[in-house]
């Protein structure tokens, strides 16, 4: 397909994506299932031009004075890729398959792109609705933080301790352009090529052989710091697929007990190969047998940790699900905010005197950040915030430069400030 082909094949993806309400993937999965004269690297790029113009979709709508799928993709391409409007122009010629000419409004824009007038959540491409608990966790920056969210993300990649170490990953991985994480000692990053895509790792013989996990840093720094130590009895409360329960038990170097559970008993099962691929051998998978049912009741107020990496909006991972952020709706935050204290009611059973919950979500809002925490130390006074200094210090890493992402409770992380996906972290302490 020509490079213009492509493009009108993006404009009529988002189309789907946009009136039917669909999730991006699939509707890009639908587009190539039925259009089998399209390579791979051709729905790469579709893929990629439909992503992009979702991370800039209310900026573009505003340069553009249009919301329509095709003012969002030409708008993007100025935007975000910094075409100029004669670029643009050549590749909508009307003909084999390109978009149809520009009008001479489309033009116009395209030249201009002006934003000055526009309100911040347009300028930071945050949905309206969010903005106000958007902006309250940021004092200064807003916008940024924004449009950091609104952009490409990098791919991380978690060297695995039990089996290798991040030198020899980095030499082994040395055709791929690695470069060493900024926090995480164990973190390498791939950043995204021209076309928007890192490389394929999970074809690596290194990943076959659990030498390293795919894991934002983010997601790994914010698992050092939950203060794992080895002979410690850990309890993974909302594991999912067990992301940070493989780095977990790395951290315990295999030593101690770490339990993986999730409400949810299918989102367990990927857990057991990656569990077979990474060389740990301390962690007991309990799979819930029904809704209600208590799989930990023989461990009851017995975890020196209690990890809880809660269901939440997703807002800190916008950069890789860019159309999560204008499905999102208002309910939904609510939502959350229930199973947020649901699931910390759970966790503080589960702790032993002086043990600890260590609260961590992907979200950039304070409703389901600090203001969980708070919450939860309404309601269980037997539990205190631990400081962050003090999260800071017992991490296994040099995370001091840290400090000052500090909120009430706990730390935000974010593109713009540490460059990860958003996370949140913080502990409390069940009194001895
Ligand atoms: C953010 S995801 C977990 C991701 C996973 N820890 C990882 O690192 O790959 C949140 C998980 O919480 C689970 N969950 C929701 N409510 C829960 C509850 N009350 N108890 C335990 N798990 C719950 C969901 O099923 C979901 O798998």
């Amino acid at each position: 397909m020509t490079p213009a082909a492509r493009i009108s094949a993006a404009i009529e993806v988002l189309d789907d994506i946009i009136r039917r309400r669909r999730p991006a993937s699939d509707a890009l999965k639908d587009w190539g299932l039925s259009r089998r004269f399209a390579g791979s690297k051709d729905r790469a790029a579709i893929a990629t031009l439909v992503y992009d113009a979702l991370r800039r979709k209310a900026s573009s709508a505003f340069a553009m004075g249009d919301e329509s799928p095709r003012a969002l993709v030409l708008g993007m391409l100025a935007g975000l890729r910094g075409m100029e409007m004669e670029e643009i122009a050549e590749l909508c010629s009307g003909e084999n398959h390109a978009p149809e000419r520009l009008t001479e409004q489309e033009a116009r824009s395209l030249i201009t792109f002006d934003l000055a007038a526009a309100p911040d959540w347009v300028r930071a491409d945050v949905p309206d609705w969010l903005w106000p608990s958007f902006a309250a966790s940021f004092a200064t920056e807003v916008v940024a933080e924004g449009q950091a969210l609104a952009g490409r993300a990098p791919v991380d990649i978690r060297v695995n301790r039990l089996k290798s170490n991040r030198d020899k990953a980095l030499r082994d991985l040395a055709h791929l352009g690695p470069e060493q994480g900024a926090w995480s000692p164990d973190a390498i990053r791939f950043l995204p090529g021209p076309d928007g895509r890192g490389p394929s790792l999970q074809t690596e013989p290194g990943f076959f052989e659990g030498a390293f996990e795919i894991q934002d840093e983010g997601s790994q720094l914010v698992t050092l710091l939950s203060g794992a130590q080895p002979g410690d009895t850990v309890i993974d409360l909302c594991a999912g697929a067990g992301g940070k329960t493989l780095a977990l038990a790395a951290l315990m170097q295999n030593q101690g007990r770490l339990f993986a559970t999730d409400l949810d008993s299918r989102r367990l099962a990927p857990l057991h190969d990656r569990l077979a691929r990474s060389g740990a051998t301390n962690v007991e998978i309990r799979v819930p047998r029904n809704r209600g049912h208590e799989a930990l009741s023989d461990v009851m107020g017995q975890a020196d940790l209690v990890l809880v990496d809660a269901p939440c909006t997703g807002s800190g991972t916008w950069r890789r699900n860019p159309d999560a952020k204008w499905r999102v709706r208002p309910g939904a935050l609510a939502e959350r905010i229930k199973d947020q204290a649901e699931v910390l009611a759970r966790a503080a059973k589960l702790a032993k005197p002086g043990g600890r919950i260590a609260y961590i979500t992907c979200s950039m809002l304070p409703e389901e950040n600090d203001g969980a925490v708070e919450a939860f130390l309404g309601k269980h006074a037997g539990f205190a915030p631990v400081p962050v200094a003090e999260v800071l210090a017992l991490g296994q890493g040099n995370f001091a430069l840290l400090a000052r992402f500090a909120t009430r409770f706990g730390l935000q992380l974010s593109p713009s400030r540490t460059a990860t996906d958003g996370f949140y972290l913080a502990c409390v302490e069940r009194g001895a």
